[in-house]
């Protein structure tokens, strides 16, 4: 039974005000025989301090309540553990916990304390970071890093940015190596991904798994602007694969380069980075155990 647990709990996500989610979540878990454990994020070295809080405190399970950079952050500090995961989605976004069917209402989510299923799914590698969900370069990264060096948050502003970005924006040339193919030439944007959807419900890797000890990449080569609106509707609708400018290289380890370009803007888990090339993307198969619900 999953008694002693912590919630790792990132005040600022997703804008939403969590003055009384302690206590709630407090009084649900004490009035089921479960003890809940609190702590706060404070975006300074947050996964080296939380390490150093595990390993002298024991938990049966660890929830991220935040969005997906929150749970990517417990998910790291998780990773080759044997405690699971639990997610409270309290983000913007929630990418990773609506591609695994964890229910985004608090007490739906929470009921998974006692009802559950735990599943090992791969987690990532990006150069030296952690990657449990998506990760990317080119046009997506550099909408990312306006938007969260921005002060508006919400899918309108991310909307406004891209639309800003997209009338100028020079797509990269691309040298990609996987343990299968070569891959060169221009992309419009290159995502590496463990999970099929972006919080913002485009399907970027449709019918992939989680737990396959494998990845895919995710290429969109510079398309012209008439048929931008087709791409669009595609990822709304699972389609990835029908466009001439889409393809996927499923791979089990790659490196990614930028000839002529010493260092690229890369999107990890919804945090832009700035990083050396070439990237190197490995994965660590069935590494992180997820509280998920039975039936997903
Ligand atoms: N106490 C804090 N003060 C300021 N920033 C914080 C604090 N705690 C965490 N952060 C920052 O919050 C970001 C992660 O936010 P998170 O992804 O959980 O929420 P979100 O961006 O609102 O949601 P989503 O990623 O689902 O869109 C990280 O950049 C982290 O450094």
């Amino acid at each position: 039974m999953l008694r002693h647990l912590l919630f790792v709990l990132n005040p600022i996500s997703g804008d939403i005000d969590k003055s009384s989610l302690e206590d709630e979540v407090a009084l649900f878990c004490s009035e089921r025989g479960r003890e809940a454990k609190f702590y706060h994020t404070t975006g300074e070295d947050d996964l080296e301090k939380l390490q150093q809080h595990l390993q002298h405190h024991r938990y049966d399970a660890v929830f991220a309540a935040g969005g997906d950079g929150t749970v990517s952050l417990v998910a790291a500090a998780l990773a080759g553990t044997q405690v699971p995961l639990g997610i409270l989605p309290l983000g913007s976004g929630n990418g990773l916990s609506k591609d695994l069917g964890i229910p985004q209402e608090q007490a739906e989510a929470l009921h998974l304390l006692w009802d559950h299923h735990i599943r090992a799914i791969d987690t990532l590698r990006v150069g030296t970071t952690f990657c449990a969900h998506l990760a990317d370069l080119g046009f997506n990264a550099l909408v990312v890093e306006r938007f969260c060096s921005g002060d508006t948050r919400g899918p309108g502003a991310y909307v406004r940015i891209a639309l800003q970005e997209y009338l100028n924006y020079e797509p990269a040339t691309y040298r990609i190596v996987t343990d299968r193919e070569t891959f060169e030439g221009p992309a419009f944007m290159v995502t590496v991904a463990n999970a099929n959807t972006f919080g913002s419900n485009v399907v970027i890797n449709p019918d992939s798994q989680l737990d396959d000890g494998e990845f895919e990449i995710c290429l969109i080569e510079p398309f012209p602007g008439t048929a931008a609106l087709g791409i669009l509707y595609q990822l709304y609708t699972e389609n990835f694969d029908e466009s001439v400018y889409t393809k996927r290289l499923r791979c089990r380890r790659a490196t990614l380069e930028v000839p002529g370009q010493k260092e690229a803007l890369v999107q990890v888990d919804g945090e832009p980075l700035q990083m050396t090339l070439p990237v190197e993307v490995t994965i660590q198969p069935r590494s992180l155990r997820m509280l998920l619900p039975r039936q997903s």
